[in-house]
């Protein structure tokens, strides 16, 4: 088991120390242990990763697909190998249940990085036949140095999720972990040298907003893809505006979930609690408005309460534990001033939303999941993202109106719909202003399968061969085969 007692940065395929000088503290948050003190990357420390990977980048895009896929396939392997060390890690870095992270942290990062080694030896451009003289082709070239920058919900699998397709197309990369969750990213680091990664192919820089601002305002950056909220993305986007560099956006969102009459209950609640209540609600496409309609609302919220109050509040560390800790004691005052705000707008709190003690976690941050009824849609639990364990549920009659409520936000990322008749399901789903909807399940994110928002919610799509699209650009080359014509 890995306890780094100080984490680097990881710049030109080794530990970096930070020429800054500075560090913060990385804790457990369930415990309140100290797990490392972490180098902290100044304005130079970011200069001396941008030099190491245009140093990367010329070795690494030189290589054929074929090669860069085996090196990402290689690390996917490793990965494998270690995944509960890894999986442990995660869970004291996040708090989240050991139960959770071997497959949804460790198994959806390695699967990124198989995938994309797949796809390596495929990245490719189109012919255009332009008659018998002339024709063009187009090339999917590397963008050159993409930094991402992540959040602190699934460390390892958004660092994987980005850095898997940039490297499969031929960028070097510059990866910002949040400051709560620093560790895993090192782990990749060294993971990815070990398979046989070009030094300063890939890069981690440790620090706050201060760093990813330098990041995002370097002009020889690029590339930013970022996953974080929305106000955060704002700062992003506007950084990167100086240098015009391109940009994936993955934001925060408020997404609704639908219940028809005809839903099969048990599916439709169990959707619901995943929706809701998995990684202790931290997970930015949770479905927390979810929509039951009024003939089978008792029904629905009766068999609910008493699944979600059979839920194990524990150690993260124990394999019974169904909900850990929030990320921090910030954290958990912000999700307790949402319940306190839910009472007092005249929601009806039926369960939870209590602050839990945990035997042998007694500085964790754990509250019991929160069902509110009776909600509205304009209460302000109802519109802002909580990002903790609290569902809003909601009636409805009728199918138009749900669909003009459901869409009635300025986020768009995900959605749910539960129906037997296919017919409504795929007709509701096409008016719904989501990136990715879910018909009879939710929160389900295949690495074949795009994943983005709509409106404030994102820019640009991650998994699936779309992704590569954003982490290359389009070089049309015209060829003339005849004579060329003066116009003079
Ligand atoms: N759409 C998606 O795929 C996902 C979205 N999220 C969203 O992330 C949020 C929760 O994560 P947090 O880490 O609290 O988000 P955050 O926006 O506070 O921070 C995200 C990252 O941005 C960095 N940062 C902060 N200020 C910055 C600045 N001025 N310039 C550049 N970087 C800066 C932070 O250090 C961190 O690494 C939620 O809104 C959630 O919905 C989380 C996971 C997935």
């Amino acid at each position: 088991m890995s306890r780094p007692k100080k984490l680097s940065l990881y710049i030109d395929g080794k530990p970096a120390k930070a020429i800054s000088g500075k560090s913060f503290t990385n804790y457990n948050p369930a415990t309140g242990a100290k797990l490392s003190e972490v180098e902290q990357a100044g304005r130079r420390d970011i200069e001396k990763a941008v030099q190491a990977a245009r140093r990367g980048f010329q070795e690494w895009s030189a290589l054929p697909g074929i090669e860069r896929g085996r090196v990402l396939k290689k690390a996917a392997a490793i990965l494998r190998e270690r995944r509960m060390e890894l999986a442990e890690i995660e869970v004291k870095d996040t708090g989240k249940p050991i139960a959770e992270a071997p497959e949804a942290d460790i198994d959806s990062g390695a699967d990124a990085l198989e995938f994309f080694g797949g796809l390596a030896a495929d990245i490719k451009g189109e012919h255009h036949d332009l008659g018998p003289g002339a024709f063009a082709y187009s090339r999917r070239e590397p963008l050159g140095i993409c930094a991402g920058i992540g959040a602190w919900n699934y460390p390892l699998q958004i660092a994987c999720w980005k850095t898997a397709p940039a490297l499969a197309a031929g960028n070097a990369m510059i990866f910002k972990p949040s400051e709560l969750t620093p560790t895993n990213a090192v782990k990749l680091a060294e993971i990815l040298t070990e398979a046989g990664l070009p030094k300063g192919v890939f890069n981690v820089v440790h620090g706050m907003g201060e760093t990813g601002h330098y990041i995002a305002s370097h002009p020889d950056i690029d590339k930013i893809s970022f996953t974080g909220s929305v106000p955060t993305g704002r700062k992003v986007l506007a950084d990167a505006a100086g240098s015009v560099k391109k940009v994936t956006m993955e934001l925060g969102g408020k997404s609704p979930l639908i219940v028809f009459e005809d839903s099969q209950i048990h599916n439709a609640v169990s959707a619901a609690m995943n929706a809701n209540f998995y990684t202790q609600g931290e997970i930015c496409s949770n479905g927390t408005r979810v929509y039951v309609h009024e003939d089978i609302h008792d029904a629905f919220v009766s068999i609910l309460k008493s699944r979600t109050e059979a839920m194990v509040i524990g150690d993260p560390m124990d394999p019974a534990t169904h909900v850990g800790s929030l990320i921090s004691g910030d954290h958990l005052e912000k999700v307790m001033e949402y319940v306190r705000l839910g009472i007092e707008e005249g929601a009806h709190l039926v369960s939870g939303g209590e602050k839990v003690t945990v035997k042998g976690c007694e500085k964790g941050h754990f509250i019991s999941p929160a069902i509110f009824t009776a909600c509205q849609d304009d209460m302000r639990i109802c519109r802002e993202e909580i990002f903790g364990p609290v569902m809003s549920i909601m009636t409805f009659r009728d199918e138009d109106e749900v669909v003009a409520r459901a869409n009635d936000t300025e986020f768009g990322l995900a959605a749910g719909v539960f129906t037997q008749n296919l017919a409504r399901a795929h007709r509701v789903v096409a008016r719904l202003r989501a990136g990715t909807c879910w018909i009879n399940n939710y929160n389900l994110t295949p690495v074949g399968v795009p994943f983005g928002g709509y409106k404030q919610s994102g820019i640009g799509r991650e998994n699936a061969a779309v992704a590569l699209d954003h982490f290359t650009q389009l070089k049309s080359v015209y060829v003339e085969l005849g004579d060329v014509e003066s116009s003079y």
